[in-house]
């Protein structure tokens, strides 16, 4: 399901969970991925749902980010989203000990998930992000204890900065998208079909707009034109980007959620 665009290939949207403990930096690095800014004080006690067109290795990728809120999620597993993503990408700061435990856990669940699948599926691609590594003073999780963790469950890892390294940052989404859009069984685990379509609720959904999305979409409409000229990696948003409430209620309501339950 290609089809061709201007400046490389277009390819169907891939879907990203943000998972993690509250204040590990979920959203710090949704928006310094998309804007490539670092915003420090951002606080939403709901799901967000950003949708961005990005540039991965001369092809133009339709990504759609749900920052998943710690502060309501941290005691529930988001089995809805899970079903949803093609990629869950668990965060945890390296100073804070329950964090890396929140992602130890959500790492272990995830891989039981996906062992009880009936279907040779590899989906959803995960990722272990060790994040706030410019805390060295503050460490209580050692880079160690991340990697063994990954190692474990075969899983991508990275420790980064997202309030200092911003090409670290880019460099995590890409390999996670680049690895994301290569078929990793035979069957074509990564099978997608349109989710949020729009913001219009096409499929059903309630996604309402929310307060802070002037500001955001604002900057995400920014980074169009600041990232297509700075970005050396060739990582660069290239159109305007939406962010909106995601309602976790609704995911149930989603015929492709559902039929992927009903595989299971
Ligand atoms: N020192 C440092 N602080 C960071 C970094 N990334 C994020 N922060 C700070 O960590 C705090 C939490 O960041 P958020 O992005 O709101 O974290 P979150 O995981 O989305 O939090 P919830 O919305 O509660 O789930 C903010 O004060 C950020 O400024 C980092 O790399 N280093």
């Amino acid at each position: 399901m290609k089809s061709e665009s201007k400046g490389g290939t277009k390819q169907r949207n891939f879907r990203i969970a943000v998972l993690g403990h509250s204040n590990v930096g979920k959203s710090a690095l949704t928006v310094r991925y998309l804007t490539r800014r670092f915003i420090g004080e951002y606080h939403s006690n709901s799901d967000l749902l950003y949708r961005q067109t990005v540039n991965v290795q001369n092809s133009q990728l339709d990504v759609e980010i749900v920052d998943v809120s710690g502060e309501t999620r941290d005691c529930e597993f988001p089995a809805d989203l899970v079903q949803w993503a093609d990629v869950c990408i668990l965060v945890y700061a390296v100073n804070d000990r329950a964090s890396f435990e929140t992602a130890r856990r959500l790492l272990e669940r995830l891989s039981l998930e996906r062992k009880s699948r009936s279907k040779d599926e590899e989906r959803p691609v995960f990722a272990l992000i060790g994040n706030k590594a410019d805390l060295e003073h503050f460490r209580v999780v050692a880079k160690s204890e991340g990697c063994e963790s990954a190692a474990e469950h075969n899983c991508y890892f990275a420790e980064l900065s997202v309030a200092e390294d911003c090409d670290e940052v880019i460099k995590v989404f890409e390999t996670i998208l680049v690895r994301c859009r290569t078929p990793t069984s035979p069957s074509g685990s990564l099978k997608k079909e349109p989710y949020f379509g729009s913001t219009e609720n096409k499929s059903g959904f309630t996604i309402r707009k929310f307060s802070v999305t002037k500001i955001l979409s604002s900057l995400l409409a920014k980074a169009t034109s600041n990232n297509s000229s700075s970005n050396s990696n060739g990582g660069a948003a290239t159109s305007n980007g939406t962010m909106v409430v995601c309602q976790p209620s609704d995911l149930h309501r989603n015929k492709l959620v559902q039929r992927r339950l009903a595989s299971h």
